[in-house]
């Protein structure tokens, strides 16, 4: 085997307050999170949205401690990778490459070449596939490699995803099990999971695995953890005007309430990582909905982190992919058959599902620029 490198890609996030707004500049301008029907809105869009949404995105970066953690924790997580693949006889250099902020992927690719890595192993940490999160730093990676001979020559594969490791389901439920032996009534509470959410659209009309993969790994982690608790899941973090995935965390923490559930025991499900979206939302904001609709008990697992069992998890990961048949990112960002996504739309007149989708996002085009409009005091829909 030659010099052996594990890239790890995660999303990024702002190391000080500053960092805020060309962070969020950056994620708007991926066009796998706002997906634009042209090109040459992206980058206006992405201006006025990060413009707008920066000062309540920093007020909350504030409220954990004025930046994200995310970095500080990848890097951790890599380094404890790279022990435990080492004790298990793997010498391997590992790289972390962010999608919207440093440590930049793109920097992690120049080191990678400076250190004549010649087998390399592509993990996301995120657990299942999104066209929004592994997906987009595929594609990226996918456009860096078509341009440069020298990476072409890397043995590369990548994993797309790993919701099913029995290793990573096994610390999930290790860590659920140890909240729910510390709350009134450990057979009684709810296990409460909460994802991340994406677009309708993004599952609908773009064939994002996502949903399922979530689904299906909150099943296996009950079924992991064996205990007799009922759970629900639903999704966090919606932005903007368009229709995101439900159940919904904060009304599901509501309806829960209301049936008369006392504890919950609240699991993040799409993270391996503390960051802004348990810190912030579920720590501050669902805490305080839970409280105010009558929850008694709001315990939240924590984050895998470096949890031994998950390091020891994402370790078998590696070196399965490494004796697994090679695949590379164009295999798995191809959409599936029958996908329908927005270049290759035939156009038709009509109400068809195609104008409507057009519509929504014309519409939110305009709500955005009226906004900004408001903002700046003039334009061309205000006097
Ligand atoms: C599985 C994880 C994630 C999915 C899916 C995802 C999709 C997605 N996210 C946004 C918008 C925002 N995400 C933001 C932060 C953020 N998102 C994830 C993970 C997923 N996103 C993480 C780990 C983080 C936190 C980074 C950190 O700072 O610690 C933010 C910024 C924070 C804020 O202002 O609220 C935005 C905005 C969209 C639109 C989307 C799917 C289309
Ligand atoms: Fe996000």
């Amino acid at each position: 085997m030659g010099r052996l490198g594990v890239l790890l890609l995660n999303l990024g996030g702002p190391d000080k307050l500053e960092d805020v707004r060309p962070f969020l500049y950056n994620l708007f301008a991926d066009p796998e999170i706002i997906r634009l029907p042209s090109p040459l809105l992206q980058a206006p869009l992405a201006w006025l949205i990060s413009t707008l949404r920066a000062k309540k995105s920093q007020e909350n970066y504030k409220k954990i401690g004025g930046g994200s953690p995310l970095r500080r924790i990848t890097e951790a997580q890599g380094q404890a990778l790279r022990s435990q693949l080492q004790q298990k006889g793997h010498e391997a250099h590992i790289y972390l490459g962010m999608r919207y902020w440093h440590p930049f992927t793109e920097e992690a690719i120049a080191q990678i070449k400076r250190d004549k890595i010649e087998e390399l192993v592509v993990l996301p940490l995120y657990p299942q596939f999104s066209i929004s999160t592994t997906g987009s730093s595929f594609r990226l990676l996918d456009r860096i490699w078509k341009t440069d001979p020298e990476l072409q020559k890397i043995k590369y594969t990548v994993v797309p995803s790993w919701y099913d490791n029995s290793g990573y389901l096994q610390a999930m439920a290790n860590l659920i099990a140890t909240q729910l032996d510390q709350v009134k009534n450990p057979s009684e509470a709810y296990v409460f999971f909460s994802a991340h959410g994406v677009p309708v659209s993004y599952i609908e009309e773009a064939g994002d695995p996502y949903q399922k993969e979530i689904e299906a790994c909150a099943e296996l982690i009950m079924q992991k953890l064996n205990r007799p608790n009922s759970y629900k899941l639903a999704y966090q973090s919606r932005v903007g005007p368009v229709e995101w995935l439900q159940p919904y965390t904060d009304i599901a923490i509501e309806e829960l309430a209301a049936q008369g559930v006392k504890e919950l025991v609240v699991v993040p499900i799409s993270f391996v990582s503390e960051h802004i979206e348990t810190l912030e939302e579920i720590d501050m904001e669902y805490r305080e909905i839970a409280e105010h609709a009558g929850i008694e008990t709001f315990a939240r697992v924590p984050a895998p982190d470096t949890d031994p069992t998950f390091i020891q998890a994402l370790a078998d990961i590696v070196i399965k992919a490494l004796n697994d048949p090679k695949k590379s990112f164009s295999e798995t960002i191809q959409p599936q058959k029958n996908t329908k996504l927005y270049p290759q739309e035939r156009w038709e007149w009509g109400m068809t599902q195609s104008a409507e989708v057009w519509n929504g996002r014309l519409a939110m085009l305009g709500f955005l620029i009226l906004l900004l409009e408001i903002w700046l005091g003039r334009g061309q829909l205000i006097h």
